[in-house]
């Protein structure tokens, strides 16, 4: 199943009755390990909340933490709430809910732009050349996530998970293997977390590893995006301690524009 089919029936749920709402389910085909793929259920929410924010309001903030794993093929609703509209800005929390738990959490800052005498500009720049195909990870039963059957990756710098690499970097390219109808905020959210966490590649041997909580700063302005294109990706651990890991990785459309600013904590059960 598209990625647009499943923001469509999220946006079908949220704008339905209450009363009337069949609940929603992610196909196996989604699965990262035991999970739904925390991406996609991340942009969901995100798109549920999108629903009641007025378009002259663009997402500049949304915080996500995944609480419980999402169980693929099993029902779950969406809960929204509009915590604050003020002149500027709206608040809305979302929270994906199954079996009763709450799984996902999601709170997401809308804001109109304003006229403003401060203007700094990002200088952060990558180098690296534009990629002509994916060549991260084939699908290998039981190995590959199967969510990554949706999403392209090029790496360019960094190992691939657990194999005993001394780098805590990932450098690459991320693109839609099937395009979308149009290339959204939802469908920006849910290639960002495409990627592997970074430290899994300097493991020896597999361990279960969760991400906790993912933020996602969007700078503008943004241009028109077509829906093939490439999109590349820095990220970086600034720190992995406890048991647990922080990372932090930049995004950038195809003509170098920084877009967003993405940053993770980690738990890795090694
Ligand atoms: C050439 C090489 C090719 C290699 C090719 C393959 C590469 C492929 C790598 C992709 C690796 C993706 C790694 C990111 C995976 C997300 O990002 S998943 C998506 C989003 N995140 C989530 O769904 C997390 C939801 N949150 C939670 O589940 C919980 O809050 C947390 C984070 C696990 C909290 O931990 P906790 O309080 O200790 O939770 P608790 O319920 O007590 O469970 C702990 C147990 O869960 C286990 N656990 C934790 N995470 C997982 C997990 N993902 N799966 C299974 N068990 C897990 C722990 O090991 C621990 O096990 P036991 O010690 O009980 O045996």
């Amino acid at each position: 199943m598209h990625i647009d089919d499943l923001i469509e029936a999220t946006n079908h749920y949220i704008n339905s009755d209450e009363l009337d709402r069949a609940q929603l389910s992610i196909p196996k085909e989604w699965a990262q390990g035991r999970t739904a793929y925390g991406g996609l259920t991340g942009a969901l929410v995100y798109s549920a909340i999108r629903q009641k924010v007025g378009q002259d309001r663009v997402l500049r903030s949304f915080t996500c933490n995944f609480v419980g794993p999402v169980v693929t093929e099993t029902d779950f609703g969406i809960e929204v709430e509009v915590l604050r509209e003020g002149k500027n800005v709206t608040q809305v929390t979302g929270k994906a809910i199954q079996n009763g738990n709450v799984c996902v959490m999601v709170q997401a800052a809308f804001g109109v732009s304003r006229e403003s005498k401060i203007e700094v500009l990002n200088t952060d720049r990558h180098t690296m050349r534009a990629p002509t195909k994916a060549d991260f990870l084939p699908q290998i039963p039981k190995i590959t996530p199967k969510f990554l059957r949706h999403i392209d990756l090029a790496r360019q710098a960094g190992g691939l998970p657990f194999t005993g690499s001394k780098e805590s970097k990932i450098d690459g390219w991320m693109r839609y293997t099937k395009p979308p109808k149009a290339l959204t905020d939802a469908h920006l959210i849910a290639l960002i977390d495409g990627w592997p966490p970074t430290t899994l590649q300097m493991l020896k041997w597999p361990a279960p590893a969760s991400t906790m909580s993912w933020n996602i700063e969007f700078v503008y302005p943004h241009y028109t995006f077509s829906p093939k294109d490439w999109f590349a990706y820095q990220v970086r651990t600034r720190q992995a301690t406890d048991g647990y890991a922080q990372t932090e990785a930049n995004i950038w459309d195809p003509s170098g524009r920084l877009i967003a600013i993405s940053r993770q904590t980690i738990a890795v059960f090694d």
